[in-house]
C-alpha cells in the first residue's frame, strides 16, 4: 500500500491510445521540471514510453514497478510505470485496433489501484473510441460509461470545466469560468431525445448537485439547465420534451431543495447574464454544451466523472493523431487534470 493522502496524493495516470498524444503528454509532464501537486505513476507499455521519450529527446528514465507498488524514493527525471504490454507494436498516428485490449487493461489497472487504495485518484489520457470498438469491444463508448460499469453504479455524469472553474467558487470569477455537465454522453444525436427521461434527468441532477458540494465545496449549487429543443421548445410548438419531461422534473427537484433554473433556450443561456451566479450548466447533449466550454478554454480545462466511488479526471481533448509523435501537443490540460485529481483526492475523494 503506497497511497499517502496526508502527504502528496498518488495519481495513477493511464497513458491512453498508444498511437495518440497520450504517451508523449505523460512524458512531457513528467520531464517538465515544473512541480506537480501529486506523485505520478504512469500505466502503459514501458518499451513504448521509452521509445517515445527517446524520439522526442525528453530526458526521462522509465522505472518499472509492480502494479500497486511505488519506488520507495520517487526522483525527478524518473517516471514510475505500472506495466501493461502492447498487443502489437504502436507507431504515432497509426491506429491498431488490436491494441484496444491494451488500452482497456490500462484502465482496469488504474481502477483496481484506486479501489484497493494503492492510488488516490486516476487521470486518463485520451483513448480512441473507434479503435477500441474496431478491436472487438463493441459496447465501448467512452471512459465515462466504462467507469460507471466497472464501478457498479447506475449513473455517472460527465462534467467539463475550464481551469478557472475547477477549484471551487472564486469571488469575481472571470466570465470564462465554466462548468458544463451533460445529461447524455456518447450516443447518436438521433437517440438523444429518447434518452432524456425523467429518471435520467433526476439522477443526473442529484449527482451534479451532490458532487458540486462534495468535490468543489459549493454549499448550495445553482444549476442552470438547458432546454433540448430550439427556444426550449417554444411552448410545445418546437418539441414537447421541455413541457412533458424537463420542466416537471425540475419542479419536483426544486421542492426537494435543489436550486435549479430553466429549462432555458441553450443559444442564449451561455451569455454573461445567465452564467453569472451559475455554478454549473446542465446541457442536454454532448455538442450542445462542449463547444461552448472548448471555446472558452480548450487546452486548459478538464473532464471529471461525477458519481463514482473513486476520483477520475481527464483531459479536455482527444487523441490528436495528427500531432502524435511530433512533440508539439500541449500538455496544459493534462497538467490541469492531474492537479484537479489531486485536489479532489485531498478533499476526500
Ligand atoms: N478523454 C478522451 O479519451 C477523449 C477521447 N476523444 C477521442 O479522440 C479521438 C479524436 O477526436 P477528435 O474529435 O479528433 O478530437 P481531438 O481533441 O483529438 O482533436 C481535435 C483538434 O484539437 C487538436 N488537439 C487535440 N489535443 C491537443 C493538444 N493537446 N494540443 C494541441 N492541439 C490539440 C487536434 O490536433 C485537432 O486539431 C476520437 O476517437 C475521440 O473519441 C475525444 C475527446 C476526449
Ligand atoms: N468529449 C469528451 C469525451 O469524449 C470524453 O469521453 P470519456 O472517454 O472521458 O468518457
Amino acid at each position: 500500500m503506497t497511497s499517502s493522502i496526508s502527504n502528496t496524493p498518488m495519481v495513477a495516470l493511464t497513458t491512453g491510445e498508444p498511437a495518440g498524444v497520450g504517451p508523449e503528454l505523460t512524458l512531457m509532464l513528467a520531464s517538465s521540471g515544473k512541480p506537480l501537486p501529486a506523485t505520478l505513476v504512469a500505466i502503459g507499455d514501458p518499451g513504448m514510453l521509452a521509445e517515445r521519450a527517446e524520439r522526442l529527446g525528453l530526458g526521462i528514465e522509465i522505472e518499472v514497478s509492480a502494479p500497486g507498488r511505488m519506488p520507495r524514493d520517487p526522483r525527478p527525471g524518473v517516471l514510475p510505470v505500472w506495466p501493461v504490454a502492447l498487443r502489437v507494436p504502436s507507431h504515432p498516428g497509426v491506429l491498431e485496433p488490436a491494441n484496444g485490449a491494451y488500452v482497456l487493461e490500462t484502465l482496469d489497472v488504474a481502477i483496481a489501484a484506486c479501489r484497493d487504495g494503492h492510488a488516490d485518484a486516476m487521470v486518463t489520457a485520451p483513448v480512441h473510441k473507434g479503435a477500441i470498438i474496431d478491436g472487438g469491444h463493441i459496447g465501448f463508448t467512452g471512459h465515462t460509461e466504462y467507469l460507471r460499469d466497472a464501478c457498479g453504479v447506475d449513473e455517472v455524469v460527465m462534467m467539463l470545466a475550464t481551469d478557472a472553474a475547477l477549484h471551487g467558487r472564486v469571488a469575481g470569477e472571470p466570465r470564462c469560468a465554466l462548468r458544463v455537465a451533460l445529461a447524455t454522453t456518447h450516443l447518436p444525436l438521433r437517440e438523444v431525445a429518447d434518452a432524456i427521461t425523467a429518471t435520467r434527468l433526476e439522477r443526473v441532477l442529484r449527482i451534479l448537485d451532490g458532487d458540486l458540494r462534495r468535490h468543489f465545496g459549493i454549499d448550495a449549487p445553482h444549476i442552470v439547465v438547458c432546454g433540448l429543443n430550439p427556444h426550449a421548445g417554444e411552448d410545445g410548438h418546437l418539441g414537447r420534451e421541455e413541457l412533458e419531461i424537463i420542466t416537471p422534473t425540475l419542479a419536483r427537484l426544486r421542492e426537494q431543495g435543489l436550486d435549479l433554473e430553466g429549462p432555458l433556450p441553450a443559444d442564449t443561456l451561455f451569455t454573461p447574464r445567465h452564467l453569472e451566479g451559475a455554478d454549473a450548466v446542465l446541457a442536454m447533449y454532448h455538442d450542445q454544451g462542449l463547444p461552448v466550454l472548448k471555446y472558452a478554454g480548450f487546452g486548459s480545462g478538464a473532464n471529471i466523472t461525477l458519481g463514482l466511488p473513486i476520483v477520475r479526471t481527464s483531459v479536455d481533448h482527444g487523441t490528436a493523431l495528427d500531432l502524435a509523435g511530433k512533440g508539439i501537443a500541449d500538455p496544459g490540460s493534462l497538467r490541469v487534470a492531474v492537479a484537479l485529481a489531486a485536489e479532489m483526492a485531498r478533499r476526500g475523494g
